[in-house]
């Protein structure tokens, strides 16, 4: 029996079926190439006479659109042949693009599995303690183009900045629900890292909406309370005294972010033990929320709007939610970013006394003039630019400055995602985005130098201005994410981060002790700012008394 060869053309894309077939003249058997559609079963067609082929395909097609063809009989023997050769060259392209093009496997991956590893530990080992450079090698060896890691975790794809713009609002990537994984969410000592991943968003919206919207009520408090934190940690020292940096930025941000809710620095610093630490916190929260109902019910208490506990009950709106699991979510999102940075900061203005006058003087001038107004923290704009700076480098231990994180906006597919390039990022699957763009040589200048005047140049640009903010987010600077999951706390961050190092400046000299070489702890692909760092501190008399400002 001779069957004939069956092409199905459709006008946007092609095809094609070649079911099993034997062309008599060179008794030569065309294996069969099956396309599996799920709109047809290859099997049953097998066994069907060409008509039936027919009358099944254009049955199975929903619509055959306008240019579908099926050809199927009355060719002659050349005909088949050359058809069957056109089929074979179609299938084999469509295999190699089509198919490829569909799955993120086929970008190169930068650090194979070993075969010999079987459990995975030594990769994941050497990853938390290597990833970065495999970062690195890939951004070196694929420059402006996606690679894959064997990460700690999964595979992940990394892609090149540019492409941030594209992924940046797609509603199946997920910056939380990483988390979460990550976290090990599920399980109940880590039951705060579920709460940002919930579909409803309560966490982002209480950050993005409530808290920025009370910024400008926040400042004064967050002055005094400042004031009253840099009392207790460093006191007033007379003669240079060394401290420990990062710890102590730990507390004092901790505390000063819980002048927004008054409660969780005593909770964070044993976050060791996290299963005592959760009821502890429970401990803390319970009794303020059940003397608040109480007096809610006597009609003796009026809710205040720069509060967290009343920022979530308002936002929940009746749903249910945790109010303890927040206000740690809320501590862990703010705290170790925060101190992290303003650690880096010190650490680089503690090198630089010119910029420590300048600064000074610039403060002077802003708050003389406007007090502690929002506008005043905005317009302050070398402090501004030093915080962009040193968030935008690390230190290099080694050779030279580096960006705070190799890669960032980790998202995680909660559906299959199209990337520029036709591929396809399946549920479950992780990418981020490279942060080269962070030292990008044709945006930045000279990118390894520390520079803060870029950002003060940027500002003067018409078309960059808006870049130059501590705030702003773009492909170039990733450090608070971008798009869709940007940090929504970034605002009240910049604030609250203006408000420390503005005491700290007027209120100390600050310099490193002798022989310091900072070094930075790096795990998997991020990169975190001295933990053992040291600051040498003398009180010295403020040009102007700022703990009396008014807002
Ligand atoms: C210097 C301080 C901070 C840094 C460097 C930082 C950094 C980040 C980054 C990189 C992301 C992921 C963004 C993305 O991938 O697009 C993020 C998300 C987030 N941050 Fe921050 N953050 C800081 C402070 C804060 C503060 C103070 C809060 C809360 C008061 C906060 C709350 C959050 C929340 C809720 C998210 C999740 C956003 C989402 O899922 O859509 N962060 N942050």
């Amino acid at each position: 029996m001779v069957e004939s060869p069956c092409w199905l053309v459709e006008s946007r894309y092609i095809r094609v079926r070649v079911l099993d077939y034997h062309y008599p003249k060179f008794s030569a058997r065309i294996p069969t190439l099956n396309f599996i559609d799920t709109r047809l079963n290859h099997q049953v067609l097998h066994k069907m006479d060409t008509t039936s082929w027919q009358s099944a395909l254009q049955s199975a097609l929903p619509k055959p659109t306008a240019g579908t063809t099926i050809l199927t009989q009355g060719l002659d023997t050349s005909q088949v042949l050359g058809l069957t050769l056109c089929a074979a060259t179609v299938v084999a392209y469509l295999l190699k693009t089509t198919n490829s093009n569909r799955d993120s496997k086929k970008y190169p991956v930068v650090n194979p599995p070993q075969s010999f590893d079987i459990t995975g530990n030594t990769f994941r080992e050497d990853f938390q303690r290597n990833g970065f450079l495999y970062v690195k090698k890939g951004n070196r060896l694929f420059p402006g183009k996606p690679f894959r890691l064997t990460t700690n975790f999964s595979k992940a794809t990394i892609l090149p900045p540019s492409w941030a713009h594209n992924i940046q609002n797609k509603p199946n990537l997920h910056f939380m629900k990483a988390i979460h994984q990550d976290f090990h969410a599920d399980y109940p000592a880590f039951k705060p890292f579920a709460a940002g991943s919930r579909d409803d968003r309560l966490l982002q919206s209480v950050v993005r909406t409530q808290l920025t919207k009370y910024l400008n009520k926040i400042t004064l408090p967050l002055s005094a309370e400042t004031k009253l934190a840099l009392d207790l940690t460093y006191r007033a020292p007379t003669e240079w005294k060394e401290f420990q940096l990062k710890d102590t930025l730990l507390n004092l941000i901790a505390r000063l972010s819980s002048c927004l809710h008054g409660i969780i620095q005593r909770v964070l610093p044993s976050c060791r033990k996290l299963l005592d630490t959760l009821n502890q916190g429970r401990e803390i929260v319970r009794p303020v929320i059940e003397e608040r109902r109480a007096l809610a019910k006597q009609g003796k208490y009026t809710p205040t709007n720069t509060d967290t506990i009343n920022w979530f009950k308002k936002a929940a709106a009746g749903r249910p939610y945790n109010p303890v699991i927040y206000q740690m979510i809320l501590s862990i999102a703010a705290i170790h970013t925060s101190s992290d940075l303003a650690n880096e900061t010190l650490i680089h203005l503690a090198q630089r006394p010119k910029l420590i006058s300048e600064l000074r003087q610039e403060m002077i001038q802003v708050l003389s003039t406007d007090g502690w107004k929002k506008s005043s923290l905005f317009n302050m704009k070398l402090l501004n630019a030093c915080l962009k700076e040193s968030q935008r480098l690390k230190r290099h231990p080694y050779k030279s400055n580096k960006p705070i994180m190799l890669s960032a906006m980790m998202r995680m597919a909660t559906g299959n995602v199209k990337l520029p390039d036709g591929t396809v990022i399946h549920k479950g699957k992780r990418t981020f985005i490279s942060t080269a763009g962070m030292s990008d040589p044709t945006f930045y200048n000279d990118p390894d130098k520390f520079d803060p005047y870029r950002f003060i140049r940027l500002h003067e640009e018409p078309s960059k201005e808006n870049m130059a903010h501590l705030i702003s987010t773009s492909p170039h600077h990733i450090a608070f994410g971008h798009g869709k999951h940007a940090c929504p706390g970034r605002f009240f961050a910049a604030n609250e981060l203006k408000v420390l190092l503005y005491h700290i400046i007027m209120k100390y000299n600050i310099m490193l002790p002798e022989g310091y070489v900072s070094t930075h702890r790096k795990a998997a692909i991020m990169i975190q700012s001295d933990p053992q760092s040291h600051i040498l501190l003398r009180a010295r008399q403020p040009e102007i008394d700022i703990d009396s400002l008014s807002g």
